[in-house]
């Protein structure tokens, strides 16, 4: 069957529609993953956006619950060039189509990805609609393409309510603004029981479980748009209990420590950006989903000590608190998918978690 997409610029790509079958409108992100289709489009940070993989064959090894991010996709739609759909026998799972066929999520193959990624470098993100429908009113399209918007997605991916995971050495509590299952298998796997606290729980619930570390998740969206989260994480902060960010959550943290974010041209997607830690002076391969980042020259250079830097554009990866016992990525050190370069940010957390313990706080960073 064919399909259209149209971009928000006017622009119109043809190609065929797989997966489920209707229309679909969200902003277009890429992905440049070569592997890991499965983990980016059950990343909850994906929530509201459809994902154009540059990677030209998509769908190859199937679709294995065992891999999931999350319960369900989240993400509006997909565009690849070609997706692979016969089934394989070694594998027992889905075929990508069929995954999202049960899952209702739409697709569009066929497309040149490398130009429209190219476009959308150069024009920046850009939303847009993809459609089974002929004859197609171009300004009611357009109207309905600018009048798109993913606001507070975090509300809907977030847990609805508290759980937690089997016991272990250490104590954390989560907050869920769409965590990926992998950064809850990084906590169990180095002894630590997760608590996972919904998005908008009051400090003084997690509190109750006496943390002896908080996590703030990643997630999606535009972290301006969750200031209604900040008098909590400004909460949490002045409790000196350890604090470790991960991309949304690094964000929230930054604007919580008195910093700004902006919105990226078009973003960090993929499983190959290479990060700098200057205080190990390495390079690491990291695993990225985001479109804004933190303004380096917005943190308090008293208080903060940049760590991690992009070495394509030169943009803030991570930072610590001098006094404080907090930790900051941009990227996701949990991988999933990706490398696992970058899986020491735990350990350098638990250790923070073991000073703050004995008390040795002097200087974090
Ligand atoms: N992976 C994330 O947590 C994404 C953070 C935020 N939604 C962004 O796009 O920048």
């Amino acid at each position: 069957m064919k399909a259209q997409l149209i971009l928000e610029d006017g622009s119109i790509y043809k190609g065929y529609a797989f997966g489920y079958q209707g229309d679909t409108i969200g902003e277009i992100v890429f992905n440049t993953g070569m592997t890991g289709y499965q983990e980016t489009i059950t990343d909850p940070s994906y929530k509201g956006q459809i994902v154009l993989f540059t990677y030209p064959l998509i769908g190859n090894y199937g679709v294995k619950k065992l891999f999931n991010q999350s319960k369900k996709p989240t993400i509006n739609g997909l565009i690849v060039k070609e997706c692979y759909k016969d089934h394989l026998d070694w594998q027992k799972g889905y075929t990508l189509e069929n995954y999202m066929k049960e899952n209702k999520i739409i697709g569009i193959e066929g497309i040149d990805t490398r130009a429209l990624t190219k476009k959308i470098r150069e024009r920046g993100t850009m939303r847009g609609i993809i459609s089974c429908s002929e004859g197609l009113n171009k300004e009611k399209i357009k109207e309905k393409i600018m009048s798109y918007q993913n606001r507070r997605a975090v509300l809907e991916v977030s847990t609805k309510e508290y759980y937690r995971l089997k016991p272990k050495i250490f104590n954390i509590a989560l907050i869920d603004y769409g965590v990926k299952n992998y950064i809850l298998k990084s906590f169990q796997e180095k002894n630590c029981m997760v608590h996972v606290f919904p998005a908008f729980s009051k400090p003084e619930q997690i509190f109750k479980v006496d943390p002896d570390g908080i996590v703030l998740s990643n997630g999606p969206g535009d972290p301006m748009d969750l200031e209604f989260l900040i008098p909590n994480i400004k909460k949490i902060i002045s409790t000196e209990i350890p604090i470790l960010g991960i991309c949304l959550g690094h964000q929230l943290l930054s604007i919580a420590l008195g910093g700004q974010t902006e919105r990226m041209k078009y973003g960090h997607r993929g499983s190959n950006h290479p990060v700098k830690d200057l205080q190990k002076n390495k390079i690491y391969i990291t695993s990225q989903n985001h479109g804004y980042v933190v303004r380096k020259d917005s943190l308090e250079k008293n208080k903060i000590v940049m760590t991690h830097i992009n070495m394509n554009d030169g943009t803030l990866e991570g930072f610590r608190h001098k006094m404080l016992p907090i930790l900051s990525v941009q990227f996701h050190p949990e991988a999933g998918p990706g490398p696992q370069d970058s899986q020491y940010i735990f350990d350098d957390f638990i250790q923070m978690i073991e000073k703050a313990k004995k008390g040795k706080v002097k200087s974090h960073a």
